[in-house]
């Protein structure tokens, strides 16, 4: 155990945006799929300190598109870490109390495994050979980091949308190894709508030439078109009608009148190019596809005999939920269904509908009003985990 505490060296704490961090179980991956992948790589960061106990754990889920970098600045965009705002010293989730741990997904692009990897039966990478990677998968590759540090129980998972999925399904699968759980802007089974959108996504990577199959890193030039436009379809469905509006109306950009032509006229196309541009230069395409599909898959209540709170029968794990009013994605109504169905299993849970007109990325944002409910909550289950004020 103290060769695992002394994996993470003191240069790892003090420079928290050291190069990424990789951790290569001794044992394949299991995956839903029915195959095993092996060898594999977890990338991960981590803030702050493991106590002696190693009760102070908080395992940050990230969402679709995000990676481990939650508190430092990111190698790639050069931005701060995504979660930034609320994590470090003195910060609502504070780092000088508790060990905060964030790994980038199976099937990610970032340092873990993911279809960019080199598949060791060919040498060349995986493309479309990787086998599908569900969100059980991916909270299967994350316990075995947690054994990594030695941590028997996590006192905290949260995340949000995809990371919501992961805290879920860390409730359900390993749940007394969760002594609390956030999930926000999320739902336990992605909604027909939901997968309608992905597949216009996939659809348009996989409608650019640049593709090949999958196998456009063969060919030295990505399809970026196609990875663009799946990019600014989904952006819309993180934001909502009230702030499209507020933020852009029918402003038109940089120019007085209508060009007749198919430039972009208006603020929200500029803005719109301007997200799918910058999301290729950050995000690689296949594993757009791969993440994509894990969400879709994910159906907690199908797993679990077609009764959601059969997923948490038992349960001890203290929950908080979150969701926010504007969120036409995960709308309140799902995070509802999982506060009846936890009621249901017996379970100790708050929900916390927050009201704001900036729809399902609203918990990517300085949002003080998720803030507070964050730290009300994780307040008192550190008071009832004996972790201190
Ligand atoms: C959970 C995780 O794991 S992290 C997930 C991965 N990260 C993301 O999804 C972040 C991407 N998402 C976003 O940027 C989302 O818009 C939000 C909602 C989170 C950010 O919202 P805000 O901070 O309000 O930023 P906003 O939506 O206005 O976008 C700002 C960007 O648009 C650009 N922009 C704004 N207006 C225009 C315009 N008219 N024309 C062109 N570009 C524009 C800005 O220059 C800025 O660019 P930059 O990000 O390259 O610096
Ligand atoms: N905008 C975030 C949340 C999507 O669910 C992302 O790209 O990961």
């Amino acid at each position: 155990m103290a060769a695992q505490r002394a994996a993470r060296t003191k240069d790892e704490a003090d420079h928290p945006s050291s190069p990424v961090l990789q951790f290569g179980p001794d044992k394949p991956l299991k995956l839903d799929a029915g195959t095993l992948l092996s060898p594999f790589q977890i990338a991960y960061q981590t803030y702050g300190t493991l106590n002696d106990a190693r009760s102070n754990a908080i395992l940050v889920c990230h969402a679709l598109t995000g990676d481990q970098h939650v508190a430092n600045t990111n190698p790639v965009t050069g931005k701060p870490g995504w979660w930034e705002v609320l994590i470090g010293p003195g910060k609502i989730i504070d780092t000088s109390r508790f060990f905060v741990i964030c790994s980038n997904v199976v099937g990610g692009c970032l340092g873990s495994t993911g279809p960019a990897s080199t598949n060791p039966a060919t040498g060349k990478p995986y493309g479309l050979d990787l086998p599908i990677i569900t969100i059980r998968d991916m909270v299967r590759a994350q316990a075995m980091l947690v054994d990594h540090f030695g941590i028997e129980k996590l006192f905290c998972v949260l995340g949000g949308s995809m990371g919501g999925m992961q805290v879920l399904e860390w409730a359900a699968s390993h749940s007394e190894r969760v002594f609390c759980a956030l999930p926000i802007a999320t739902g336990a089974r992605h909604s027909s709508q939901n997968i309608a959108f992905h597949e216009v996504g996939r659809q348009a990577v996989m409608a650019d030439p640049d593709w090949h199959g999958g196998k456009y890193l063969d060919f030295g030039k990505r399809p970026e078109k196609g990875l663009a436009v799946a990019r600014m379809a989904a952006h819309i469905t993180y934001l909502s009608e009230a702030a499209l509006h507020r933020k852009f109306g029918r402003n038109l950009q940089d120019r007085e009148a209508l060009t007749f032509g198919f430039d972009a006229d208006f603020q929200i196309e500029s803005y719109l190019r301007h997200q799918g541009m910058t999301f290729v230069d950050r995000f690689d395409a296949n594993s757009y596809l791969y993440l994509t599909r894990a969400m879709d898959y994910f159906d907690l209540a199908a797993d679990h005999g077609g009764r959601l709170a059969d997923a948490f029968a038992g349960t001890r794990t203290r929950f908080c939920l979150v969701s926010f009013t504007s969120d036409w994605l995960f709308p309140t109504e799902e995070s509802r269904s999982i506060v009846h169905a936890l009621n249901a299993a017996g379970a100790s849970v708050s929900f916390v509908e927050i009201e704001t007109d900036r729809g399902h990325d609203a918990f990517l944002l300085d949002e003080p009003e998720l803030f507070a409910a964050i730290n009300g909550f994780i307040a008192s289950a550190a008071r009832a985990r004996g972790l201190g004020a």
